[in-house]
């Protein structure tokens, strides 16, 4: 290992108070919002299929043309509280919101620019709103920020020049007084999801990536703050050049999950996936046909991935330019609010348990009760499901969460193997068991 100045500030997982409750809410909601939701995936007449909030890359937008979208910002049918309630109904933990996203337009009232909603047709402070409205229902509040800024004059993709330099010291400072403006303006707020870090303006700027994390820490004790955010002394993101991992918890998973089988190490440290609903629709795109959509029951199995290694999932939502959200997403919470009012207990506070991986779907273990879940994907054409585990360990009882006092027949099928016998018919969700297990620490 080789001494670095920039690089991970101390190993293992962070075990405070507020980390604690990172890790236990494990379920939240991302919410892209911004000027890119006005036209939606479409420019000039052409429907873009890619990421509705890269319109201004792939429609190749000037950034002045862009710009002129703030004079359409008027969501006059936002209410922060409808978001909230549908969020808290649907069992969203917490909820991470976009601040500003690459196109640079702040969705508060910032003292450091005029990009920002105090300069559109509809003034509301929709980040001063949205804090209040959720962490009144409880939910924990996180806000994205995109380092990267196709509005700023001062950003750069690169540090070339001399003039480069100075521009760059100007655009961190402005990044710095941004920072320092939400944590004072918003005080409840948990943590900092950053994003755009992946460009050699950031990587040649180390040290200022580890500045802002002590800064924010400095500012709000316990404070969160991805390993996105962070580049070391020789431009190594994420984990620095001794692999060691930078930030609070790892946030490479973007539309991806980890594979049970080559990366079991996610479970030795605190680690969150994101995921869209289309198959890459951060912002609010007017026609999801233009890729696949997962069903609820997919949605559900991104999650259930994720807290079964460990880790947490952020699902997306893309509001309509007027503050509404779209049907599809309303639909989306409905149904995960009816899967999670019967099966939450198996994901809150859920972790990894070690088990070997059955093809059925997964085991989760709680990490404050021990009680042990299977959480079945896939029914077997034999009607029962696989249960194989470590020596000293056996299955005493299966009560399904549906209906806890059924009991599910389980019979011998080998050492430290039995089969879990599931009930006719098939299944509509998800399905999950509580197992009742003797021999576990
Ligand atoms: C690429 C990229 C960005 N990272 C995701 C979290 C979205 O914000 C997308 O625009």
């Amino acid at each position: 290992n080789e001494s670095l100045k920039y690089g991970s500030q101390y190993e293992g997982k962070r075990q405070d108070e507020a980390m604690q409750k990172f890790r236990e809410n494990r379920l939240g909601q991302f919410i892209h919002w911004g000027l890119y939701a006005i036209p939606g995936g479409k420019w000039d007449g052409k429907i873009y299929p890619g990421a509705a909030e890269w319109l201004q890359s792939w429609a190749d937008v000037p950034p002045e043309e862009w710009s002129k979208l703030i004079n359409q910002w008027n969501p006059d049918e936002f209410d922060a509280q409808e978001w909230a309630h549908m969020a808290k109904e649907a069992g969203f933990k917490y909820m991470t919101v976009t601040t500003k996203h690459h196109e640079g337009f702040c969705l508060w009232p910032s003292e450091y620019t005029d990009f920002d909603v105090a300069s559109a047709p509809n003034k509301t402070d929709i980040m001063g709103e949205l804090i209040d409205a959720y962490t009144k229902v409880g939910i924990d509040v996180y806000f994205y920020y995109s380092i990267l800024d196709w509005h700023h004059p001062d950003w750069r993709y690169d540090i070339k020049s001399e003039e480069d330099e100075q521009a760059f010291e100007r655009y961190k400072t402005y990044v710095d007084n941004q920072l320092t403006e939400l944590v004072e303006r918003y005080p409840e707020v948990k943590g900092f999801w950053f994003d755009g870090t992946w460009d050699k303006s950031v990587k040649k700027n180390g040290k200022w990536t580890l500045e802002i994390q002590q800064m924010l820490k400095s500012l709000k004790p316990g404070m969160i703050v991805n390993s996105r955010l962070r580049a070391d002394d020789h431009g190594s993101r994420h984990f620095d050049s001794n692999d060691k991992l930078m930030g609070d918890y790892e946030s490479g998973y973007e539309r991806r999950l980890p594979s049970f089988r080559e990366d079991t190490i996610v479970t030795t440290r605190d680690w969150e996936a994101v995921m869209t609903v289309p198959e890459n629709q951060w912002g609010y795109h007017q026609d999801w046909s233009v890729s696949h959509v997962k069903s609820t029951n997919e949605v559900l199995e991104w999650i259930t991935h994720s807290v079964a290694m460990g880790g947490n999932m952020l699902v997306n939502i893309g509001p309509k330019p007027d503050g509404t959200i779209r049907q599809q997403e309303k639909t989306l919470m409905k149904e995960i609010e009816q899967w999670m009012d019967i099966n939450g207990e198996a994901i809150y506070a859920g972790d990894y348990l070690g088990w070997e991986k059955q093809d059925w779907g997964y085991y989760i273990a709680d990490q404050k009760t021990n009680e042990v879940y299977a959480l079945v994907f896939n029914v077997p054409v034999t009607q029962k499901i696989t249960v194989a585990t470590p020596e000293g360990i056996s299955i005493e009882e299966a009560h399904p969460l549906k209906d806890e006092s059924e009991s599910l027949k389980i019979s011998e099928k080998g050492p430290n193997e039995v089969f879990i016998h599931l009930p006719q018919p098939m299944f509509e969700a998800p399905y999950v068991i509580k197992l009742k297990v003797s021999g576990k620490d």
